[in-house]
């Protein structure tokens, strides 16, 4: 429920398309059966086609039968009575059937006293060409004021991109307003980088330069790309997963203590950190595309996106200078996973100094998933000799007894009816982003060519030197 209990309109920009019907329609949904959202509510399809709200509801059967809760898992019933649909677009000149529809809502919500304590929530399920357009429409048909507007990423595909919509969107709303979704930001094992962080003195007294070797944040997949192929080729690697989540998970490791954990001081410390991220050097990035990648239907034959990013990010700030963040990410690899490490600095000195294999004391939270925090300690193998070994222990996140993990979309939209922006990026931390990946657009590595099912290009073994990835070695 919203935190002061109100009724809520939720606007579904971009109902029909891909990102509603996987994520956003199941989310709701999920936090329908979990009695998460509030007591009451409307969920209104926007689209630029016309149907009716036996249509929209039928789409959202035959979604949610696919991707999942299905229909049948209840409370099918309520929460399809709850649905609306819109259509006929929503431009600046033309609002569609939207205003009606949604003053209709708000009515059927605010009873007799009208529609003031009706919460107003968009979502921009839209590609980002929409967005300024989206936004300046809303301001248009006075459907702005005291809304929530969530805005999918990427928040601006290229850096002058990013200030026209900053601009456009702050012309329309107040900060307050916004929720740019970064889902990696929503995730279980996300939320616990700060967490196991400063709950625990173990962990919290070696989070710095002076005990951490390097950071490595590793999301390879085994996936491909033939469903958006149009996309993904106009996008790459570097803008679809760097730019955007391996930054803001990079910024959650490498945060100064919030002053506390209220919203505004998380979001502070993240974004305050993103300002002393290096701008990569193109000679510490390596870039890379899969073999067969030209040949998939929808991509250019002469296409030279990366599908391959590893790159050696510097914070330069007291804590983390001289500390590599070693980034990597890439589609078709050998495995799927999102990993973060610190890895600790080997003992210099002391009487174990010299028998102690490298890189063996590490801290890993997995982020797929559930996730799970992983501890690889040496230990001296048992027997009679006094030979040290690496091993592991793992805290799987989904086995914390009566722990319900929430999946990032449910999470965030969770977070968005509470009014929650902590996990939600801001634009000071989103310009320096692109201030960072600039002198990679600008002056951009060659792409080098790496089997299907590898870890990428062999060039990027380099970047960890003098350590090694963990992940596939
Ligand atoms: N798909 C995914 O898995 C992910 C998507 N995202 C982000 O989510 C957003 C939506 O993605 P996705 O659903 O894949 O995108 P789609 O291309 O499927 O577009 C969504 C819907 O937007 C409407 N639309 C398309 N073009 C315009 C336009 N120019 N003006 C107004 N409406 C338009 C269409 O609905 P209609 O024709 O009915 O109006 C379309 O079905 C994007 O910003 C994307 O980057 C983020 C993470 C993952
Ligand atoms: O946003 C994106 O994220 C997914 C990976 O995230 P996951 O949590 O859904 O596994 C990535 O495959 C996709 O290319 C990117 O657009």
């Amino acid at each position: 429920m919203t935190s002061s209990g109100d009724p809520v309109v939720f606007v579904l920009f971009g109902a029909t398309g891909d990102l509603a019907k996987r994520m956003v329609l199941p989310a709701f949904f999920t936090l329908a059966q979990q009695k998460l959202l509030p007591e009451n509510y409307l969920l209104i399809g926007d689209s630029r086609s016309d149907r009716t709200d036996d249509d929209f509801r039928d789409h959202v059967k035959d979604v949610l039968t696919e991707f999942g809760p299905h229909p049948d898992e209840g409370p099918w019933d309520d929460f399809s009575s709850r649905l609306r649909f819109a259509g006929g677009g929503f431009t600046p000149d033309d609002p569609g059937q939207l205003v009606d529809v949604v003053n209709k809502a708000r009515e059927e919500l605010g009873g007799s006293d009208g529609a003031a304590n009706v919460q107003l929530i968009h979502y921009l399920a839209l590609p980002p060409s929409a967005f300024i357009e989206t936004t300046q429409a809303l301001g248009a048909h006075d459907l702005a004021k005291g809304t929530r507007v969530v805005y999918e990423k990427p928040f601006g595909t290229s850096p002058q991109g990013f200030k026209d919509l900053d601009k456009a969107v702050h012309q329309v709303l107040d900060e307050e307003q916004v929720y740019r979704i970064d889902h990696f930001l929503g995730k279980e094992a996300t939320q616990n980088l700060h967490v196991v962080r400063f709950a625990n003195r173990l962990i919290h007294s070696v989070w710095s330069a002076e005990h951490v070797a390097s950071v490595q944040i590793d999301a390879p997949e085994t996936l491909d790309i033939d469903d958006r192929a149009k996309f993904y080729d106009a996008t790459g690697a570097l803008l679809d997963m760097v730019v955007t989540h391996l930054f803001q998970v990079a910024a959650e490791v490498a945060m100064d203590p919030p002053a506390s954990m209220a919203a505004a001081d998380l979001q502070a410390a993240r974004e305050e950190v993103i300002g002393c991220f290096r701008p990569l050097d193109p000679a510490e990035v390596v870039l890379g595309q899969y073999d067969g990648y030209t040949d998939v239907e929808g991509i250019e034959k002469d296409s030279t996106t990366d599908t391959f990013v590893a790159a050696r990010l510097w914070v330069d700030n007291d804590r983390w200078r001289g500390v590599p963040f070693l980034l990597r990410t890439g589609k078709r690899m050998a495995e799927s996973t999102q990993r973060v490490s610190l890895i600790l600095k080997d003992p210099s000195d002391g009487p174990l100094a010299d028998a102690t294999p490298t890189m063996g004391d590490v801290l890993n939270f997995t982020l797929k998933g559930n996730g799970s925090v992983d501890i690889e300690l040496i230990v001296k193998k048992p027997g009679a000799g006094t030979e040290l070994v690496p091993t592991d222990a793992s805290i799987v996140l989904a086995d914390i007894p009566d722990g319900d993990p929430l999946p990032p979309y449910v999470r965030l939209i969770h977070d968005v009816l509470e009014g929650d922006r902590s996990l939600f990026t801001r634009p000071d931390g989103l310009a320096h982003t692109w201030e960072v990946i600039e002198p990679v657009l600008d002056d951009r590595p060659p792409v080098k060519p790496y089997e299907q099912g590898s870890w990428g290009p062999a060039e990027a073994a380099a970047l960890a030197e003098p350590g090694r990835w963990l992940l596939g070695q």
